[in-house]
């Protein structure tokens, strides 16, 4: 059985990002998003809501937007980046430009679309992986939809594997809570650490997607969106 705490990729690793990896497992990403037109979104919001994710124990960040990142430097826990921009499916920090944007920002980790798809630049993924590699010393967490994804993330070079497009790229269920098989079958077929990420609404949850093989978990709206926490309140209360 592999040893998920020090993956193949972690030995091959250099030491400061095989820190970093280290740093996260077992532990809680606090994804700290808010979307065009809302009331909170504002780099300095954005750093205040990380800031009091971290007092409660996150070991990492998730932020998005260049001025979200920058905004997060100095919490003291790795910060993952991303840049969502688009219309298009691929819309995850879809490009090699928009992933050298998001490590200058200041990013330890650059989440980046992880999926098969197509990609606004027309580069690979592992074009993709390759680009980054040579510009910068951030790790790289592919965003993925499935299993297939997963495996040819892994297979491009990605450190890390997250399920963050489970059931929003139509080749899974949008499951109503995390999709738990998914970890499981990625866990099972892949060495790279996985973080569980996507629809993670409760404590129990968040632990049973560990149970499930994951690395590390990431959790968004349940923590971090108070407009969707209230509207779950307000249905219960009809
Ligand atoms: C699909 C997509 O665009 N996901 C985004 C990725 O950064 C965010 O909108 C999510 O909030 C994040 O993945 C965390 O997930 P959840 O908010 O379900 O805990």
């Amino acid at each position: 059985m592999t040893d998920r705490a020090t993956p193949d990729t972690a030995r091959r690793m250099d030491p400061a990002r095989a820190a970093t990896l280290a740093r996260l497992h077992g532990g809680l990403i606090v994804s700290c998003q808010a979307y065009p037109g809302e009331a909170m979104r504002d780099p300095r919001t954005m750093a205040q809501v990380a800031a009091a994710a971290v007092v409660g124990g996150a070991a990492a960040v998730r932020v998005q937007g260049l001025a979200d990142i920058a905004s997060v430097a100095g919490l003291g826990v790795p910060i993952v980046g991303l840049w969502k921009d688009g219309d298009a499916d691929v819309f995850i920090t879809p490009t090699l430009k928009h992933a050298l944007a998001v490590a200058a920002a200041g990013a330890d980790i650059i989440a980046i679309d992880g999926t098969r798809r197509r990609r606004p630049d027309g580069l690979t993924l592992a074009d993709t992986i390759a680009g980054i590699r040579e510009r910068s010393d951030a790790l790289i967490m592919a965003d993925c939809g499935s299993l297939a994804d997963a495996v040819a993330a892994e297979q491009a070079g990605a450190d890390l594997l997250g399920t963050t497009l489970a059931g929003y790229t139509g080749e899974r269920a949008k499951t109503t809570g995390p999709d738990l098989e998914l970890i499981a079958e990625v866990a099972a077929r892949c060495e790279a650490p996985i973080v569980a990420e996507g629809r993670i609404h409760t404590p129990e949850q968040a632990a049973a997607a560990l149970a499930a093989g994951a690395h590390s978990v990431c959790v968004g709206t349940a923590i971090t969106h108070p407009a969707t926490i209230t509207s779950w309140f307000v249905a219960a209360l009809a």
